[in-house]
């Protein structure tokens, strides 16, 4: 297995009838094709695929080798054949995805990217042009956290656009953490001394908007004893976060446009303009496009807005950061992981998440108060985006255990493969008792009982 650096060229096939064939539609001709890394510690590796079995995995004796701690030590297969390349998983622990969801097997053409673990690779023909654009490493920006390819690429564009000065809008459904990465891009930037001023324009009467932003002076309206700075003034040197800019009415609309311009405020009732020196990082949970066609939004302030754009995906669209979002919510409570059951969490990785990673704390929250029985409310939850699945039809409890019956016998197929049918290792690696392991073999008849199950 050759290896090469995805800033090399690759070099010229000795034996070209050798190599792997995929047709593509648009060419005559066969397409040679090479596996690119685009995360994780091997990211910008790439390996040409020829003919034949490919292993990836953490396993030094795989012939594509991924050392990330979510990948299995035989994690992925690929079958190269001289036109298809088939994926299939391992009984992977973390498991392979395409697309945010997860698949046993798949069949991959060039420009396929799927998740092994939580480490993105994608397939490309060997003389592309295309230099796939690699990503952070990272599995966290401030209080943001995921592994999912799309986070990871939320989390490449924030290291880019964080440190510079331009004025940003965050977009995504609510409970994505809009204001969490706001707070993020504040504390990584240059001004993250000075203040972080939060306005969140659907908490404020709109008739106080414009004095809450801009700031008044004493006898401008009923109420007004005094001067006040608005949230520009008191920003100055640091951040305003407006939040659910969408709901700012439209009178007001011109007004922040010349903030935005000119970085220049004027308070309710006063006649001169004052300086600030401000980053604007709005967020809206609606499409702003929509609302400018719809007449709602002005199209230059949306412009002016939409500069830089930060998209925060939905969570059913990253199933693969629910394991790690559940932890570190754990985490944030003072909980130590083994505060939920597996069978908890396999309820938890299957649910589609309506309203995001705050729904998600606090159903942990809830379970982790109140017992298993806060789950119940969480399986009735309307949900249009998850595909139908023969459980859906099912009593709820009949649901829940044919699901988790399922989970089980994957999760421990996987784990006694992996370790050679040992009960006592496989055990230890699970972190769960060895009789209980050897009880649930049992069930799901993965144990061969008259040869006697190895212990050690
Ligand atoms: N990627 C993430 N990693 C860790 N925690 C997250 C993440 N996304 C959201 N959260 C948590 O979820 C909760 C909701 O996040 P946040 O308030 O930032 O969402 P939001 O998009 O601003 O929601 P809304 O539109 O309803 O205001 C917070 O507790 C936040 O810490």
């Amino acid at each position: 297995m050759s290896e090469q650096d995805e800033e090399g060229q690759s070099p010229p096939s000795e034996n070209p009838t050798a190599t792997a064939t995929l047709q593509h539609p648009a060419k005559r001709g066969p397409v040679r094709l090479k596996l690119v890394v685009l995360s994780g510690p091997e990211a910008g590796k790439s390996y040409p695929l020829e003919p034949g079995q490919y292993r990836i995995g953490k396993d030094a004796s795989c012939e594509i080798v991924l050392t990330e701690k979510t990948v299995s030590r035989l994690h992925l297969v690929l079958e190269v054949q001289e036109d298809r390349v088939i994926a299939r998983d391992q009984s992977s622990r973390n498991g392979s995805f395409f697309e945010g969801r997860r698949f046993s097997e798949l069949e991959l053409g060039p420009g396929t990217v799927v998740v092994v673990g939580a480490v993105s690779v994608k397939v490309v023909a060997q003389d592309s042009r295309e230099r796939p654009r690699l990503l952070s490493s990272r599995e966290r920006f401030g209080g943001l956290v995921g592994r999912s390819r799309k986070m990871r690429e939320v989390f490449t564009l924030l290291e880019r656009l964080a440190p510079g000065t331009s004025d940003v809008l965050i977009q995504g459904e609510t409970g994505t953490g809009k204001e969490v990465c706001a707070e993020a891009i504040h504390q990584e930037s240059s001004r993250q001394k000075g203040p972080l001023v939060v306005v969140d324009m659907a908490g404020i009467a709109p008739s106080l908007i414009e004095s809450e932003l801009f700031g008044h002076v004493k006898g401008a309206f009923t109420g007004a004893n005094s001067d006040r700075a608005g949230a520009f003034e008191r920003a100055h040197g640091g951040t305003v976060f407006m939040d659910e800019v969408g709901e700012l009415p439209l009178d007001i609309q011109p007004r922040l446009l010349r903030v935005l311009e000119r970085r220049q405020v004027k308070r309710v009732g006063a006649n001169d303009y004052r300086t600030v020196d401000v980053r604007v990082v709005a967020a809206t949970h609606v499409d702003l496009e929509a609302a400018v066609k719809a007449g709602k939004f002005r199209a230059d302030l949306f412009h002016r807005l939409a500069v830089l754009r930060v998209m925060l995906p939905p969570l059913r669209e990253r199933p693969e950061d629910i394991p790690l979002l559940v932890d570190t919510v754990l985490q944030r409570m003072g909980r130590p992981p083994s505060a939920l059951s597996e069978q908890t969490r396999a309820m938890l990785s299957q649910y589609p998440w309506p309203g995001n990673v705050r729904e998600l704390r606090n159903v942990v929250d809830q379970v982790v108060n109140l017992g298993e029985e806060a789950l119940p409310e969480m399986a009735e939850a309307p949900s249009k985006q998850r595909p139908a699945g023969p459980e859906r039809e099912l009593p709820f409890k009949e649901a829940k255990e044919r699901l988790i019956d399922g989970f089980e016998r994957d999760y421990l197929k996987g784990l006694l493969e992996r370790c050679e049918g040992n009960l006592s290792r496989a055990a230890r690696e699970a972190g769960i008792d060895r009789v209980y392991l050897r009880k649930l073999a049992r069930k799901h008849g993965l144990v061969d009982d008259s040869r006697g199950a190895q212990e050690d």
